[in-house]
């Protein structure tokens, strides 16, 4: 199924990065779709399991790390009755960045040894998952994603870090050697040998990538809340104001520079502790995001559903703009699940004025299309129903 939409006339409407085609293979829904958009904001609107998150899915896919359900590589496979034998999906974009044209493809290979493996290509050459933060930039809100600051630290540990990414695309690669080296200290330390100088080798790379870590995730804070200052409490959004809290950052705070070799000195010293706990007790990878609502003066996670919303459409917008300022004009693509859900219609409606006026291709989801009147003429606006789009607008 393919649906056509002719590239946008008017090149203000049309984002600097934008994503211009889709094509889904094999991917959850979808035995096989295509989706061409201009390049201005996509709105898809349609029934509960009609496939619209399903889109939003593989568009994540175009970005380093697990996407928007953090799902494993092989839940993306097309089940049911008519899927096919093979298990492998695949998710191709054409991507368009000031003028300038990229391919990219994503999917589940099976490797030599019969494991799975996702495979990235960049413009047909193979590069990896984390590669693809230098090209495309972007940012999701969730309807899971309405529950951030009340649920674990992790949930906000991911979100704080996917800002980070568009600003240090290379924070995905610190964070992946970070995690690596702590795993191989795990299983030292629980199986041994408890080889003193392989300990000390580990915990200088673990005191280096969560040092970078660390200093990426405070540089990534000082710009959203000098951001959120600016944008104050003009808008239907309430400012908010964010720091990075735990054992390790307090030491970063205390130490800066010198972090590093305080860092490893505390790996050191917990070797014992470690070991007895069977897991890393200290370091960035335990770290929280704080989040106050500054005219209220409240910790994010005493306010209502809708002002916690408020509170994350916030910080989404701040960062885009931001990035936008960093990146010449590039705001990132904003996946908006269920945007709608929780906004009163003051808000959605500033909310869609803001998208435009970044100049950002927000691809929207929601169950009604009525919930998008405001976009008219300035979006491409799709009824989704049974994995099928059709252009409204
Ligand atoms: N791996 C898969 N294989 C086949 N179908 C899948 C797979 N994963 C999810 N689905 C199905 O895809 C359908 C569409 O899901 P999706 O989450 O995209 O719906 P939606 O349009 O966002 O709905 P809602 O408005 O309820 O959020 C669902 O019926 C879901 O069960």
């Amino acid at each position: 199924m393919e649906t056509e939409r002719q590239p946008d006339e008017s090149a203000k409407a049309t984002a600097r990065l934008a994503v211009t085609r889709l094509q889904l293979t094999n991917f959850r829904s979808y035995a096989s779709a295509a989706l061409n958009v201009s390049g201005r904001p996509v709105v898809l609107a349609g029934p509960n399991g009609a496939g619209k998150t399903n889109v939003l899915d593989a568009l994540s896919l175009l970005s380093p790390g697990r996407g928007l359900r953090g799902a494993k590589l092989s839940d993306h496979v097309r089940r049911g009755p008519s899927a096919p034998s093979e298990a492998l999906w695949a998710v191709a974009a054409s991507v368009t960045r000031t003028g300038e044209s990229y391919d990219i493809g994503t999917g589940l290979a099976v490797g030599p040894g019969g494991g799975e493996k996702r495979i990235v290509r960049l413009n047909g050459v193979t590069q990896t998952s984390a590669d693809l933060g230098d090209v495309v930039q972007m940012t999701w809100l969730t309807p899971a994603m309405d529950r951030l600051f009340t649920e674990a630290a992790s949930g906000r540990r991911r979100f704080i870090d996917r800002l980070v990414l568009g600003f240090d695309p290379a924070h995905g690669r610190r964070a992946l050697r970070y995690e690596t080296a702590m795993r191989e200290r795990a299983r030292l330390l629980k199986y041994g040998p408890r080889d003193p100088m392989w300990l000390d080798s580990l915990e200088a790379q673990l005191a280096e990538s969560g040092t970078a870590m660390m200093a990426a995730r405070a540089e990534t804070v000082t710009r959203l809340n000098r951001m959120l200052a600016e944008r104050g409490e003009k808008g239907a959004f309430p400012c908010a104001e964010l720091a990075m809290t735990g054992d390790a950052d307090t030491l970063f705070l205390e130490y800066g520079a010198e972090t590093e070799a305080r860092l490893k000195e505390a790996f050191a010293r917990a070797r014992v502790i470690d070991a007895e706990a069977g897991q890393t007790t200290f370091g960035p990878h335990r770290s929280d995001l704080a989040v106050r609502h500054t005219v209220k003066r409240a910790d994010a996670k005493e306010c209502s559903t809708g002002e916690q919303k408020a509170l994350l459409v916030s910080i989404i917008l701040a960062d885009a703009w931001e990035l936008s300022r960093a990146r010449d004009g590039h705001a990132p693509l904003l996946l908006l699940d269920e945007i709608a859900a929780h906004l009163d219609e003051r808000r959605r409606a500033a909310l869609f004025d803001e998208i435009v006026a970044l100049g950002a291709q927000a691809w929207m989801t929601g169950t009604d299309l009525s919930l998008f009147e405001h976009l008219i003429g300035r979006a491409d606006i799709f009824a989704v129903d049974n994995g099928r789009f059709e252009l409204r607008e």
